[in-house]
Protein backbone atom coordinates (compact mmCIF):
# COMPACT_ATOMS: atom_id res chain seq x y z
CA UNK A 1 0.00 0.00 0.00
CA UNK A 2 1.38 3.46 -0.57
CA UNK A 3 2.13 5.99 1.55
CA UNK A 4 -0.78 7.96 -0.32
CA UNK A 5 -3.49 5.18 0.20
CA UNK A 6 -2.54 4.79 3.65
CA UNK A 7 -3.11 8.15 4.43
CA UNK A 8 -6.61 8.79 3.08
CA UNK A 9 -8.20 7.02 5.93
CA UNK A 10 -5.96 9.48 8.74
CA UNK A 11 -5.42 12.92 8.62
CA UNK A 12 -3.67 15.39 6.17
CA UNK A 13 -0.87 17.17 7.47
CA UNK A 14 -1.00 21.20 7.05
CA UNK A 15 2.19 23.13 7.51
CA UNK A 16 2.11 26.52 7.30
CA UNK A 17 5.11 28.33 5.76
CA UNK A 18 5.58 31.95 6.70
CA UNK A 19 8.43 34.86 7.50
CA UNK A 20 9.16 38.49 6.59
CA UNK A 21 9.08 39.30 2.48
CA UNK A 22 12.16 37.13 0.78
CA UNK A 23 13.30 35.02 3.69
CA UNK A 24 13.88 32.06 1.99
CA UNK A 25 9.47 30.57 2.13
CA UNK A 26 9.76 29.65 -1.83
CA UNK A 27 13.52 28.15 -1.41
CA UNK A 28 12.48 25.73 1.35
CA UNK A 29 8.99 24.81 -0.09
CA UNK A 30 10.45 24.23 -2.93
CA UNK A 31 12.86 21.44 -1.13
CA UNK A 32 10.09 19.75 1.05
CA UNK A 33 7.79 19.37 -2.52
CA UNK A 34 10.71 17.43 -3.52
CA UNK A 35 11.30 15.01 -0.50
CA UNK A 36 7.66 14.72 -0.18
CA UNK A 37 7.10 13.27 -3.89
CA UNK A 38 10.56 11.25 -3.19
CA UNK A 39 8.77 9.47 -0.28
CA UNK A 40 5.66 8.78 -2.68
CA UNK A 41 3.61 11.27 -0.76
CA UNK A 42 0.96 13.53 -2.65
CA UNK A 43 1.70 16.99 -1.51
CA UNK A 44 -0.62 19.95 -2.44
CA UNK A 45 0.08 23.65 -2.11
CA UNK A 46 -1.65 26.86 -1.32
CA UNK A 47 0.11 30.12 -2.37
CA UNK A 48 -0.40 33.47 -1.54
CA UNK A 49 1.09 36.03 -3.11
CA UNK A 50 0.68 39.90 -2.16
CA UNK A 51 0.65 40.98 -5.79
CA UNK A 52 -1.78 39.91 -8.91
CA UNK A 53 0.55 37.30 -10.14
CA UNK A 54 1.74 33.54 -9.06
CA UNK A 55 5.60 34.19 -9.43
CA UNK A 56 6.25 31.58 -6.95
CA UNK A 57 4.42 29.23 -8.33
CA UNK A 58 6.21 29.35 -11.28
CA UNK A 59 9.30 27.82 -9.91
CA UNK A 60 7.82 24.41 -8.41
CA UNK A 61 6.86 21.59 -10.35
CA UNK A 62 3.99 21.46 -12.48
CA UNK A 63 2.33 18.80 -11.57
CA UNK A 64 2.19 19.80 -7.93
CA UNK A 65 -1.76 20.20 -7.02
CA UNK A 66 -1.87 24.17 -6.42
CA UNK A 67 -4.64 26.69 -5.10
CA UNK A 68 -3.64 30.33 -5.50
CA UNK A 69 -5.08 33.27 -3.48
CA UNK A 70 -3.63 36.31 -5.59
CA UNK A 71 -3.97 39.98 -4.49
CA UNK A 72 -4.33 40.37 -0.74
CA UNK A 73 -3.01 38.58 2.37
CA UNK A 74 -4.88 35.66 3.39
CA UNK A 75 -4.72 36.46 7.72
CA UNK A 76 -6.76 39.26 6.70
CA UNK A 77 -8.99 40.43 3.53
CA UNK A 78 -8.54 36.30 2.29
CA UNK A 79 -9.31 34.47 5.05
CA UNK A 80 -12.66 33.33 4.80
CA UNK A 81 -11.85 32.23 1.22
CA UNK A 82 -8.61 30.24 2.45
CA UNK A 83 -10.70 27.91 4.47
CA UNK A 84 -12.72 27.22 0.76
CA UNK A 85 -9.41 26.24 -0.55
CA UNK A 86 -8.37 24.40 1.58
CA UNK A 87 -11.71 22.47 1.81
CA UNK A 88 -11.67 22.53 -2.51
CA UNK A 89 -8.12 21.12 -2.48
CA UNK A 90 -8.67 17.94 0.08
CA UNK A 91 -12.03 17.29 -1.86
CA UNK A 92 -10.07 17.66 -5.83
CA UNK A 93 -6.99 16.17 -4.82
CA UNK A 94 -6.83 14.40 -1.44
CA UNK A 95 -3.56 15.08 -0.85
CA UNK A 96 -1.24 13.69 1.79
CA UNK A 97 0.22 16.85 2.56
CA UNK A 98 -0.56 20.44 2.89
CA UNK A 99 1.58 23.40 2.44
CA UNK A 100 0.57 26.68 2.99
CA UNK A 101 2.81 29.48 1.72
CA UNK A 102 1.85 32.67 3.07
CA UNK A 103 2.81 36.51 1.98
CA UNK A 104 6.18 37.89 3.52
CA UNK A 105 3.38 40.37 5.40
CA UNK A 106 1.11 37.85 7.01
CA UNK A 107 0.39 36.77 10.46
CA UNK A 108 0.17 33.06 10.88
CA UNK A 109 -1.44 33.09 13.80
CA UNK A 110 -4.90 34.31 12.09
CA UNK A 111 -4.81 31.31 10.10
CA UNK A 112 -5.42 28.63 13.51
CA UNK A 113 -8.71 29.28 13.79
CA UNK A 114 -9.35 28.79 9.88
CA UNK A 115 -7.56 25.39 9.99
CA UNK A 116 -9.55 24.43 13.14
CA UNK A 117 -12.50 25.60 11.71
CA UNK A 118 -11.99 23.41 8.57
CA UNK A 119 -11.33 20.73 9.92
CA UNK A 120 -14.66 20.26 11.60
CA UNK A 121 -15.46 19.30 7.73
CA UNK A 122 -12.37 17.71 6.57
CA UNK A 123 -10.01 15.65 7.96
CA UNK A 124 -6.73 18.37 7.66
CA UNK A 125 -4.66 19.11 10.99
CA UNK A 126 -2.44 21.78 11.36
CA UNK A 127 1.06 20.23 12.66
CA UNK A 128 3.18 22.71 12.08
CA UNK A 129 4.28 27.05 11.86
CA UNK A 130 7.20 27.34 10.67
CA UNK A 131 8.77 30.93 10.63
CA UNK A 132 11.92 31.52 8.37
CA UNK A 133 13.69 34.60 9.49
CA UNK A 134 16.48 36.67 7.71
CA UNK A 135 19.63 36.59 9.33
CA UNK A 136 21.38 39.87 8.25
CA UNK A 137 18.23 41.66 8.26
CA UNK A 138 17.62 41.66 11.72
CA UNK A 139 20.76 41.36 12.49
CA UNK A 140 20.72 45.33 11.06
CA UNK A 141 17.71 45.75 13.03
CA UNK A 142 18.67 44.71 16.04
CA UNK A 143 21.96 46.38 15.99
CA UNK A 144 22.03 49.01 19.08
CA UNK A 145 22.19 53.10 18.22
CA UNK A 146 21.72 52.27 14.34
CA UNK A 147 18.65 54.09 14.91
CA UNK A 148 16.87 51.42 12.57
CA UNK A 149 14.30 50.07 15.11
CA UNK A 150 13.17 53.96 15.65
CA UNK A 151 10.53 55.26 13.45
CA UNK A 152 6.99 53.95 12.94
CA UNK A 153 7.96 52.26 9.85
CA UNK A 154 10.18 49.71 11.83
CA UNK A 155 8.26 49.74 14.46
CA UNK A 156 5.23 48.30 12.66
CA UNK A 157 7.85 46.19 10.63
CA UNK A 158 9.20 44.71 13.89
CA UNK A 159 5.84 44.22 14.96
CA UNK A 160 5.39 42.02 12.29
CA UNK A 161 8.72 39.81 12.46
CA UNK A 162 7.71 39.27 16.54
CA UNK A 163 4.23 38.15 15.20
CA UNK A 164 5.77 35.86 12.80
CA UNK A 165 8.33 34.27 15.07
CA UNK A 166 5.63 34.23 18.25
CA UNK A 167 3.44 31.89 15.92
CA UNK A 168 6.28 29.30 15.15
CA UNK A 169 7.13 25.93 16.50
CA UNK A 170 10.16 26.17 14.20
CA UNK A 171 12.04 29.04 13.81
CA UNK A 172 14.77 29.12 10.35
CA UNK A 173 16.97 31.81 11.03
CA UNK A 174 17.87 31.67 7.13
CA UNK A 175 20.73 33.34 5.39
CA UNK A 176 23.50 32.14 7.85
CA UNK A 177 26.09 32.15 4.92
CA UNK A 178 25.29 36.61 4.94
CA UNK A 179 25.97 36.86 8.66
CA UNK A 180 28.70 36.92 10.82
CA UNK A 181 28.80 34.22 13.95
CA UNK A 182 28.52 37.50 16.02
CA UNK A 183 25.41 38.44 14.41
CA UNK A 184 23.88 34.99 14.07
CA UNK A 185 24.43 34.80 18.08
CA UNK A 186 22.72 38.04 18.93
CA UNK A 187 20.04 37.58 16.57
CA UNK A 188 19.02 33.73 17.92
CA UNK A 189 19.00 35.69 21.17
CA UNK A 190 16.59 37.91 20.57
CA UNK A 191 14.44 35.18 19.07
CA UNK A 192 14.82 33.27 21.85
CA UNK A 193 13.22 36.09 23.69
CA UNK A 194 10.35 36.53 21.21
CA UNK A 195 9.40 32.75 21.09
CA UNK A 196 11.01 30.77 24.19
CA UNK A 197 9.39 27.41 23.06
CA UNK A 198 10.54 27.12 19.38
CA UNK A 199 13.18 25.13 17.86
CA UNK A 200 15.27 27.56 16.55
CA UNK A 201 17.98 26.00 13.31
CA UNK A 202 20.35 28.38 11.86
CA UNK A 203 20.39 27.86 7.64
CA UNK A 204 21.66 28.75 4.85
CA UNK A 205 19.71 28.51 1.57
CA UNK A 206 16.84 26.98 4.02
CA UNK A 207 18.62 23.42 3.88
CA UNK A 208 17.42 21.33 6.89
CA UNK A 209 17.64 18.04 7.99
CA UNK A 210 15.33 15.68 6.22
CA UNK A 211 14.29 14.61 10.17
CA UNK A 212 13.12 18.03 10.82
CA UNK A 213 10.89 18.09 8.02
CA UNK A 214 9.46 15.39 9.12
CA UNK A 215 8.69 16.18 12.02
CA UNK A 216 6.92 19.10 10.87
CA UNK A 217 4.38 16.50 9.70
CA UNK A 218 3.68 14.87 12.83
CA UNK A 219 3.31 17.41 15.24
CA UNK A 220 -0.41 19.04 16.26
CA UNK A 221 -0.86 22.84 16.70
CA UNK A 222 -2.53 23.79 19.84
CA UNK A 223 -4.33 27.63 19.66
CA UNK A 224 -2.07 28.36 22.89
CA UNK A 225 1.66 26.17 21.09
CA UNK A 226 0.89 28.37 18.07
CA UNK A 227 1.18 31.51 20.67
CA UNK A 228 -2.35 33.40 21.36
CA UNK A 229 -1.66 32.79 25.04
CA UNK A 230 1.51 35.25 24.85
CA UNK A 231 -0.38 37.65 23.08
CA UNK A 232 -0.83 40.23 26.32
CA UNK A 233 -3.82 42.61 26.15
CA UNK A 234 -1.87 45.34 26.32
CA UNK A 235 -0.30 44.42 22.81
CA UNK A 236 -3.62 43.68 20.86
CA UNK A 237 -3.74 45.41 17.62
CA UNK A 238 -6.96 45.83 15.74
CA UNK A 239 -5.59 46.77 12.92
CA UNK A 240 -2.45 44.43 11.10
CA UNK A 241 0.42 45.96 11.48
CA UNK A 242 0.90 45.62 7.70
CA UNK A 243 -1.69 48.02 6.44
CA UNK A 244 0.88 50.75 5.56
CA UNK A 245 2.83 48.01 3.19
CA UNK A 246 1.65 48.00 -0.72
CA UNK A 247 2.01 45.87 -3.61
CA UNK A 248 2.60 48.01 -7.32
CA UNK A 249 2.42 45.46 -10.00
CA UNK A 250 3.36 46.20 -13.73
CA UNK A 251 3.62 44.71 -17.29
CA UNK A 252 6.47 45.49 -18.92
CA UNK A 253 5.25 46.57 -22.35
CA UNK A 254 8.77 45.66 -23.50
CA UNK A 255 12.39 44.00 -23.00
CA UNK A 256 14.79 46.11 -21.36
CA UNK A 257 18.83 46.66 -21.59
CA UNK A 258 19.74 44.19 -18.44
CA UNK A 259 22.42 46.22 -16.93
CA UNK A 260 20.63 49.05 -16.54
CA UNK A 261 17.48 47.33 -14.79
CA UNK A 262 19.51 45.78 -12.78
CA UNK A 263 21.06 49.18 -11.53
CA UNK A 264 17.71 49.89 -11.07
CA UNK A 265 17.11 47.43 -9.02
CA UNK A 266 20.23 48.00 -7.03
CA UNK A 267 19.25 51.65 -6.79
CA UNK A 268 15.35 50.98 -5.52
CA UNK A 269 14.65 53.27 -1.67
CA UNK A 270 15.13 51.76 1.25
CA UNK A 271 11.11 51.80 1.23
CA UNK A 272 10.90 49.50 -1.17
CA UNK A 273 11.10 45.76 0.84
CA UNK A 274 10.88 43.46 -2.38
CA UNK A 275 10.88 42.83 -5.65
CA UNK A 276 10.21 40.05 -7.99
CA UNK A 277 8.72 39.27 -11.94
CA UNK A 278 10.06 37.86 -15.28
CA UNK A 279 11.72 40.01 -17.87
CA UNK A 280 12.93 40.04 -20.99
CA UNK A 281 16.44 41.49 -22.17
CA UNK A 282 17.31 42.79 -25.10
CA UNK A 283 20.86 41.68 -25.38
CA UNK A 284 19.95 37.70 -24.77
CA UNK A 285 16.72 35.95 -26.14
CA UNK A 286 15.96 34.18 -22.93
CA UNK A 287 13.15 35.20 -20.51
CA UNK A 288 14.51 35.81 -16.42
CA UNK A 289 12.76 35.31 -12.93
CA UNK A 290 14.47 38.27 -11.05
CA UNK A 291 14.33 38.52 -7.21
CA UNK A 292 14.92 41.49 -4.76
CA UNK A 293 15.30 40.74 -1.20
CA UNK A 294 17.40 42.78 1.33
CA UNK A 295 19.43 44.50 -1.69
CA UNK A 296 20.19 41.11 -3.13
CA UNK A 297 19.28 40.22 -6.56
CA UNK A 298 19.05 37.38 -8.44
CA UNK A 299 18.15 36.26 -12.24
CA UNK A 300 17.47 32.87 -12.98
CA UNK A 301 16.45 32.07 -16.77
CA UNK A 302 13.39 30.69 -17.18
CA UNK A 303 10.16 29.25 -19.41
CA UNK A 304 6.59 30.40 -17.45
CA UNK A 305 4.15 27.91 -17.17
CA UNK A 306 1.10 28.82 -19.50
CA UNK A 307 0.74 32.25 -20.74
CA UNK A 308 2.63 34.69 -18.46
CA UNK A 309 3.79 37.92 -19.66
CA UNK A 310 6.84 39.96 -18.44
CA UNK A 311 5.50 41.53 -15.17
CA UNK A 312 7.49 42.89 -12.25
CA UNK A 313 6.16 43.03 -8.51
CA UNK A 314 7.41 45.53 -6.08
CA UNK A 315 6.45 45.81 -2.51
CA UNK A 316 7.24 48.39 -0.14
CA UNK A 317 5.55 51.27 1.94
CA UNK A 318 4.84 55.01 0.75
CA UNK A 319 6.57 53.85 -2.61
CA UNK A 320 6.50 56.33 -4.92
CA UNK A 321 5.07 54.15 -7.95
CA UNK A 322 5.04 57.20 -11.03
CA UNK A 323 8.90 57.64 -10.18
CA UNK A 324 9.40 54.09 -9.84
CA UNK A 325 7.57 53.61 -13.23
CA UNK A 326 9.28 56.48 -14.99
CA UNK A 327 12.99 54.86 -13.89
CA UNK A 328 11.97 51.43 -14.73
CA UNK A 329 11.15 52.98 -18.54
CA UNK A 330 14.48 54.22 -18.65
CA UNK A 331 15.92 51.22 -18.72
CA UNK A 332 14.40 50.40 -22.33
N1 LIG B 1 22.34 34.22 0.12
C1 LIG B 1 21.21 33.57 0.39
N2 LIG B 1 20.13 33.75 -0.41
C2 LIG B 1 19.01 33.06 -0.12
C3 LIG B 1 18.93 32.16 0.97
N3 LIG B 1 17.67 31.64 1.00
C4 LIG B 1 17.01 32.18 -0.03
N4 LIG B 1 17.81 33.05 -0.73
C5 LIG B 1 17.46 33.87 -1.88
O1 LIG B 1 16.59 34.93 -1.43
C6 LIG B 1 15.65 35.29 -2.45
C7 LIG B 1 14.23 35.17 -1.88
O2 LIG B 1 13.98 33.80 -1.57
P1 LIG B 1 12.51 33.19 -1.59
O3 LIG B 1 12.60 31.76 -1.24
O4 LIG B 1 11.81 33.57 -2.86
O5 LIG B 1 11.85 34.03 -0.40
P2 LIG B 1 10.31 34.11 0.02
O6 LIG B 1 10.29 34.15 1.49
O7 LIG B 1 9.50 33.06 -0.64
O8 LIG B 1 9.94 35.56 -0.56
P3 LIG B 1 8.49 36.24 -0.76
O9 LIG B 1 8.06 35.86 -2.14
O10 LIG B 1 8.77 37.71 -0.66
O11 LIG B 1 7.57 35.78 0.28
C8 LIG B 1 15.90 34.34 -3.60
O12 LIG B 1 16.73 35.01 -4.53
C9 LIG B 1 16.64 33.16 -2.96
O13 LIG B 1 17.48 32.46 -3.84
C10 LIG B 1 20.09 31.99 1.80
O14 LIG B 1 20.13 31.26 2.80
N5 LIG B 1 21.20 32.72 1.46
Amino acid sequence: MSVHEQNNNTTIPVVILSGFLGTGKTTLLKQWLQWSMEQGLKPAVVMNEAGEVNLDGQLLPADVAMKEMLNGCICCSMRGDFGLKLYELVQEEQPDIIYVECTGIAEPMELVDSITEISLYTNVVLTSIVTLADAKHLADLFIPDSGAERGTSNRKMMHLLKEQVRAAQLILLNKADLATVEQLEAVKLRLREWNAGARIEVTSHAKVEPELWRSCMDAKVSHTAAGKSNSSAGEHHHHHTHDAVTVWTYTMPRAVDSERFEQWLMSLPANVYRAKGIVSFTDTTKRYMFQFAYRATEFVPITPQGDVKDVIVVIGEQMDTAALEQSLQACE
